[in-house]
């Protein structure tokens, strides 16, 4: 079978409201391949999804950058799935490094807020990915796979995810993974899934690459089998971007 081409934009906690009116206008001015080829969806910061989804062109898609474990409630700072459904935000990424290095995150409490995201209805973008230090020391699949089993031990169906590669010595680094580098770890990762979480999962869940992808070096990162897209950090809030959402004519073609 085959699977969509998926590219994510990440905006991160970046831009004004005025920065992000224009890019939205970049990007609705933008010829680029049905979405019948490829899925877009952007995912600015909270204060801005509702002004981003409402100004967005219909072929293209938000996503929140986060949402609390479980319903809401008492948890001062937080936005609840629940929310984002009530908004009609239909995606969310989940794990992304920033949040697991810098506020701790573990892989259970990812895993939980993937599994109360999709029981929501919501479609999840869930992040994983090893440092340079774990790299090194030959533990890039371990990682990953502890990653990927937290998620998987609280998830049965596997339609609404997508899962991003996000090496973190990748990311806003400007040291992207070579192609074959990302194809290996995104095989492994199929296989992981095959033998975790089964074959239809292992066949049909679109693996990203992100870190330090660009208008460049995304080309070649689509050749591979194995990579279905990206999740694109700095290069998201410029015009390259377009050319990113491109990328899946190399695809097709390769
Ligand atoms: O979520 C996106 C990644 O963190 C990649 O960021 P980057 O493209 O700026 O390296």
């Amino acid at each position: 079978m085959s699977r969509k081409f998926f590219v994510g934009g990440n905006w991160k906690c970046n831009g004004t409201i005025e920065e992000v009116k224009k890019i939205v206008t970049t990007l609705n001015e933008a010829e680029v391949p049905s979405e019948d080829d490829v899925e877009v969806v952007v995912s600015p910061p909270f204060v801005f999804l509702p002004v981003v989804k409402t100004l967005l062109r219909s072929d293209f898609s938000v996503a929140a950058q986060n949402c609390w474990a479980r319903k809401g409630g008492a948890f001062t700072g937080e936005v609840s799935a629940d929310m984002l459904i009530n908004l009609g935000i239909p995606w969310v990424i989940l794990g992304h490094s920033e949040r697991r290095l810098l506020l701790n995150e573990s892989n259970e409490f990812v895993g939980d807020k993937v599994s109360y995201a999709l029981a929501q209805g919501l479609k999840v973008i869930a992040c994983v990915g090893e440092t340079l230090e774990q790299r090194e020391s030959g533990s890039t699949m371990a990682v990953i796979a502890a990653q990927t089993k937290a998620i998987a031990e609280r998830v049965s169906n596997w339609s609404n995810i997508v899962l991003a590669y996000e090496p973190v010595w990748a990311i806003g680094t400007g040291k992207v993974a070579t192609p074959s580098q990302a194809q290996e770890v995104h095989f492994d990762l199929r296989k992981w899934l095959h033998d975790n979480a089964g074959a239809e999962a292992a066949i049909s869940t679109r693996i990203i690459y992100g870190g330090s992808v660009n208008g460049e070096n995304c080309r070649e990162l689509a050749t591979q089998p194995d990579v279905d897209g990206f999740l694109v950090g700095g290069a998201s809030l410029k015009p390259e971007f377009i050319d990113i959402i491109k990328s899946v004519t190399v695809k097709k073609s390769a």
